[in-house]
């Protein structure tokens, strides 16, 4: 990455890149020049609508307006926020936030729009959830459309917009969307332990509320086996959408951008297989070795070496597929289909 060509100012939105993600803040600087400096102001500018929408010390009326208004924010040069309370780790970025909108504002055009309209759509559905529990499976849905989903329309706009992928990349939606869901509904699943600790629950009540009287209950050990059947019905709501991933995946050719998608994605496959009939993840918050996350970024080069890891890990699937394990045909299901397809 010669970060020499780029302004000072790019190269501080790199630094908070590197801050925020490390791992993924390479993967981002190493895609094709023409989507490398809008993809980081993306990540960035949905860094910071994250860190307000996390930043539970902000009143409820005064977050709704700010994510709300986001997408006009990053049209305001020297906007700056110093009010993130003090445990929010990206705070620094919102404090220096100017310069993420000084960089935004010298994209062109067509890349501001994608992300403005994102970020509009995405602030307004966090603003929603504000309110709101995730009650009912479309509940689930909606929510993690609004703040993965709409990230896949964004990115796949963006491919399209930069000449580097097909138009119909940018147009096809629905599998843009259901990229996105594999990575939430993934992180929201591993996640529970985390969460409900901190006092949060992204589990739709549809599912714990068959399995727990409340949401401290469903990672309670004298709970355990009612909290894993509702972690294997998380499990196999996640691996509904590995079909749409191998499509989206398929149509993706520029090495650059295969790679940026690609990754996350083996990640994913990997962290669900992890997770179900998984106690620990009720206890803990389970992640991936660091050297099966090497492996696998090593894997995530073409669409052939992404299907044998897909395949690999729905294998490794079936094996904790146990008769008597809750969800058990559903999840025989969904590996006899991938052993046909992958
Ligand atoms: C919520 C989320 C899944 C969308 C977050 N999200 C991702 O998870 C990152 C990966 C990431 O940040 N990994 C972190 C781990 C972590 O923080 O959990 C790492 O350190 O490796 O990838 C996604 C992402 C990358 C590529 C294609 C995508 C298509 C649809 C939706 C999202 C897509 C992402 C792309 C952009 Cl532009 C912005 C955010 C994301």
């Amino acid at each position: 990455t010669n970060k020499l060509q780029v302004s000072g100012e790019m190269k501080r939105c790199y630094d908070f890149l590197e801050m925020t993600s490390r791992s993924f803040a390479a993967v981002i600087q190493e895609l094709n020049p023409k989507l490398r400096d809008g993809i980081c102001l993306f990540y960035l500018v949905l860094r910071g609508l994250d860190t307000i929408e996390d930043d539970m010390t902000i009143p409820g009326a005064k977050k709704r307006h700010l994510l709300e208004s986001f997408h006009e924010i990053i049209y305001q040069k020297g906007w700056t926020f110093k009010e993130s309370g003090p445990d929010e780790k990206d705070a620094i970025l919102l404090v220096e936030f100017e310069v993420v909108i000084a960089e935004f504002l010298r994209l062109p055009t067509e890349y501001q729009e994608v992300i403005a309209d994102i970020t509009r759509r995405m602030g307004a559905g966090m603003a929603k959830y504000t309110r709101s529990r995730v009650v009912t499976m479309d509940d689930y849905d909606e929510y993690c459309h609004y703040v993965a989903g709409l990230v896949g329309h964004g990115l796949s706009r963006l491919f399209a917009v930069s000449g580097l992928e097909d138009k119909s990349v940018g147009e096809n939606l629905e599998l843009a969307n259901s990229m996105g869901l594999f990575l939430q509904k993934t992180n929201i699943t591993r996640d529970i332990n985390e969460d409900v600790l901190d006092g949060r629950c992204f589990w739709p009540k549809a599912v714990w509320s068959k399995y727990a009287e409340n949401e401290e209950e469903i990672i309670s050990k004298r709970n355990r086996d009612n909290g894993l059947c509702a972690l294997n019905e998380m499990c196999v709501n996640a691996l509904s959408y590995i079909p749409h991933v191998m499509d989206y995946l398929s149509q993706i050719k520029e090495p650059s951008v295969f790679r940026f998608c690609a990754i996350p994605q083996v990640m994913a496959i990997a962290t669900i297989v992890l997770c179900f009939n998984n106690a620990n993840v009720l206890d803990d918050n389970v992640k991936i070795r660091k050297g099966e996350a090497l492996k696998l970024i090593s894997q995530a080069t073409t669409m052939d070496n992404v299907k044998r890891v897909f395949y690999w890990y729905l294998v490794a699937l079936e094996k904790k597929n146990h008769p008597g394990s809750h969800m058990y045909e559903e999840v025989r299901k969904i590996t006899d289909k991938a052993k046909k397809d992958i």
